[in-house]
């Protein structure tokens, strides 16, 4: 399964397009909008989201709310478009009226893409590159990781993603018994965190930054119950699960580490403190008796829970700017700035949950038959009853 994504931050529309679903899977609009909603919620979040409220359109793939096994594209429309039309338009500018209709930028932002962009494409205006580095991008990743989630729900897996730092304030490990506890106590949460004592502490650390004209980043895990064992491969480097998930993650914007299981923890560890042991029962096949290795083992499933963390850098517009040269003049300057978001660490966690998600649908539709919804489910049931008694 593959997916591309295109849209500007303030151009009309986002888009992803993805291949690969299998025919006949049940999906409908209202699947992706409640994904959508989630992403653009949370503590810390700028003026912009409170003028977008993204909403999926299926423009094609999905028919009487099922998959036909054609492409299938989603289409989320950018509200504050109606205020870039001509700044954004596709049209050729008179000569004349190029200069003041561009809002031409030629200061680069410390910490984005902005003059990295600009000298690899060649382009002088900054708003070139910005446009598309934005994580207004993350909206489609979202709505493509709905349709993976979708897919694993519908083959009996489970995947949530809660907040776990923000600003160096340190949730208590989440002490849950399911998913689905975890789930409603994180949605109900508007940084997205378990813990309500740290909770608190982390909104106000929010305020604090966004008060000082700062910003703040944090960490979020991403678990998956109920993957079956032997996803992914050992045999060569690019079908490594592991390697998959860690690439995804990274890919999100400002995210800038990875940890799968007790990650960075085991460089202080014994072996005999992080490898899982293994055991078996009539009931659930092979099992680990803890499972400090994330559910990954080989660069495969084992079966147990995957868990997966993203370390998120604090957001790099800040309203106490930082120094930066213009590209025409080469003085330096002092970044003045319109809106940001002072934290997104929450909005996120979403973003998380979709790659991931993408990545373990991914890997199942890849590995098993799957033109046909129904023959994935049914061969997938076969091979759990397999593996549990191999
Ligand atoms: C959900 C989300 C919202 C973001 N919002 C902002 C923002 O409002 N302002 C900003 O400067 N960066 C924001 N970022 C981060 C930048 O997009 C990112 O740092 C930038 O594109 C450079 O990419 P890099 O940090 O991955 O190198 C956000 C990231 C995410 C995931
Ligand atoms: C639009 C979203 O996030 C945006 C990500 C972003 C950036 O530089 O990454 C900058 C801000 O956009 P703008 O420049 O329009 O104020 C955020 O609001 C979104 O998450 O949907």
């Amino acid at each position: 399964m593959r997916y591309l994504t295109a849209g500007e931050s303030h151009g009309p529309q986002l888009t992803a397009l993805i291949e690969g679903l299998p025919a006949g899977m049940p999906i409908t609009e209202e699947d992706i909008n409640s994904e959508l909603e989630r992403r653009q919620k949370g503590h810390g979040r700028g003026r912009r989201m409170q003028i977008e409220k993204d909403r999926a359109f299926i423009s094609s793939g999905v028919r009487h709310g099922y998959t036909l096994g054609s492409p299938v594209a989603l289409v989320v429309e950018n509200k504050d478009w109606t205020h870039w039309t001509k700044i954004m338009g596709s049209d050729p500018l008179a000569e004349d009226e190029a200069e003041e209709v561009k809002r031409k930028i030629t200061r680069p932002r410390p910490g984005h893409a902005d003059l990295n962009g600009g000298i690899k494409y060649g382009h002088r205006d900054l708003r070139n590159v910005l446009e598309r580095s934005s994580a207004r991008e993350t909206t489609v990743r979202v709505a493509a990781g709905a349709a993976a989630k979708k897919l694993l729900s519908l083959l009996g897996i489970k995947i949530a993603s809660h907040v776990l730092e923000i600003g160096g304030i340190k949730a208590n490990p989440a002490n849950y018994k399911t998913l689905d506890e975890l789930r409603e106590k994180t949605e109900a949460s508007p940084v997205r965190c378990f813990d309500q004592e740290a909770e608190a502490k982390m909104m106000a650390a929010i305020d604090d930054a966004k008060k000082n004209g700062d910003s703040i980043g944090g960490i979020v895990e991403v678990i998956a119950e109920g993957m079956p064992v032997g996803v992914g491969s050992y045999v060569h480097y690019d079908r490594k699960l592991d390697a998959k998930l860690a690439a995804a993650m990274v890919s999100i914007n400002a995210f800038k580490g990875v940890e799968i299981g007790i990650g960075f923890e085991a460089a202080e560890k014994f072996g005999s403190e992080v490898h899982d042991e293994i055991a078996w029962n009539s009931e659930e096949g092979y099992y680990r008796k803890t499972n400090r290795l994330g559910g990954l083992e080989g660069g495969m499933t084992t079966g147990m829970p995957i868990v997966v963390r993203g370390v998120m850098k604090p957001i790099p517009t800040l309203y106490k700017p930082l120094k930066s040269v213009d590209i025409d003049t080469k003085e330096e300057f002092t970044a003045s700035i319109e809106r940001s978001d002072s934290c997104a660490v929450p909005a996120a966690a979403v973003v998380a949950e979709a790659v991931v998600a993408w990545e373990l649908a991914s890997a199942i539709v890849d590995q098993f038959p799957s033109d046909r919804f129904d023959k994935l489910a049914a061969y997938l049931e076969q091979y759990r009853q397999e593996t549990k008694e191999f």
